[in-house]
């Protein structure tokens, strides 16, 4: 299978590493938006037989575009590849925040006659909540608590001293698509959550930067017709970028390989 990747940062370089121990799992494009000497050297050793490309050239067919760069890559790249009829796998999903955004995506698979899929990431349980969905929700709510260091670059740089924190700070209280436009390196899976349970206007976000933690920390608590959840995950962040949880990576390689089998779990 011909997979183009769109973003070769921290979850772009561990997905090609990943992928080496998938011989039916072919990288032939690598989109980025700056081609360096670096990410040349980086795509050889971990992809050979990839190009570096700014887009998606026009006689490309690849089987599946995952995109893995963040959210300015689903109006430049995922809308236009659905519209040309490949698939996409989508990790920025918080994305879909941006008003008119979702029912874009929607128009341009239609028009391809192809399927988005939104990966879980960081993030699990979200089979159950939206299978909770259908029984009906009364209340979701998701914290992610991360290191203060993850925080760094976003606006909670302006409510503390992020290098000093010496307690827990809640840096934004609101709706997941207030907190999926504000923080869009940080709360992708707000907005998961959000789209799998109860929308993007009705769940509630709470974001912390906690020096007591060294681990990326997403929390659910959901109730309706069906009972209630609560979920807690201690992601592991990548060393290449600490606002990233490494199981955002495991859970892309696993919607790309799951394509090559007969068995979708
Ligand atoms: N669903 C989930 O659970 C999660 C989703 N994410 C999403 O994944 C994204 C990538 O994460 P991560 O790899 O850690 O981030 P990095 O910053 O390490 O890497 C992102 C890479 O993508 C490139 N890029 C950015 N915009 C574009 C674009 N429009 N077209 C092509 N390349 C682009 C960047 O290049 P340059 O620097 O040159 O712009 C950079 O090399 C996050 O921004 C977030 O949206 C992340 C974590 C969890
Ligand atoms: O990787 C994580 O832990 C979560 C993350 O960055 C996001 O939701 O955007």
């Amino acid at each position: 299978m011909e997979i183009a990747l769109v973003g070769c940062g921290a979850i772009g370089r561990s997905v090609l590493t990943l992928l080496q121990q998938h011989p039916h799992v072919h990288p032939k494009w690598v989109v980025v938006s700056r081609i360096t000497p670096q990410l040349l050297e980086a795509v050889a050793d971990l992809a050979p037989s990839a190009q570096l490309v700014h887009a998606l050239p026009d006689d490309a067919h690849p089987a599946l575009l995952v995109e893995c760069a963040g959210h300015s890559a689903i109006a430049q790249h995922v809308r236009p590849a659905l519209e040309r009829g490949i698939a996409c796998v989508v990790a920025s999903v918080g994305a879909l925040s941006t008003p008119g955004m979702a029912q874009a995506l929607e128009a341009a698979a239609a028009t391809g006659n192809t399927q988005i899929q939104l990966v879980s990431g960081a993030i699990g349980g979200v089979d159950a909540l939206s299978a909770a969905q259908l029984g009906g929700l009364d209340q979701v709510i998701y914290s992610g608590r991360k290191p203060p260091l993850a925080w760094v670059g976003t606006p909670a740089e302006a409510g503390c001293e992020l290098a000093s924190l010496r307690e827990a700070v809640c840096i934004f209280e609101g709706t997941a698509r207030e907190a999926a436009l504000r923080y869009p390196k940080n709360a992708n899976v707000a907005a998961t959550v959000a789209l799998a349970g109860l929308g993007l206007d009705h769940t509630t976000v709470r974001l912390f930067a906690d020096p007591a933690v060294d681990t990326n920390v997403h929390h659910i608590q959901a109730k309706g017709a069906f009972g209630c959840m609560e979920l807690t995950l201690q992601g592991r962040p990548l060393a290449a970028n600490p606002k990233t949880s490494a199981l955002t990576v495991y859970s892309i390689v696993r919607a790309i390989v799951q394509r090559t089998g007969r068995w979708v779990m």
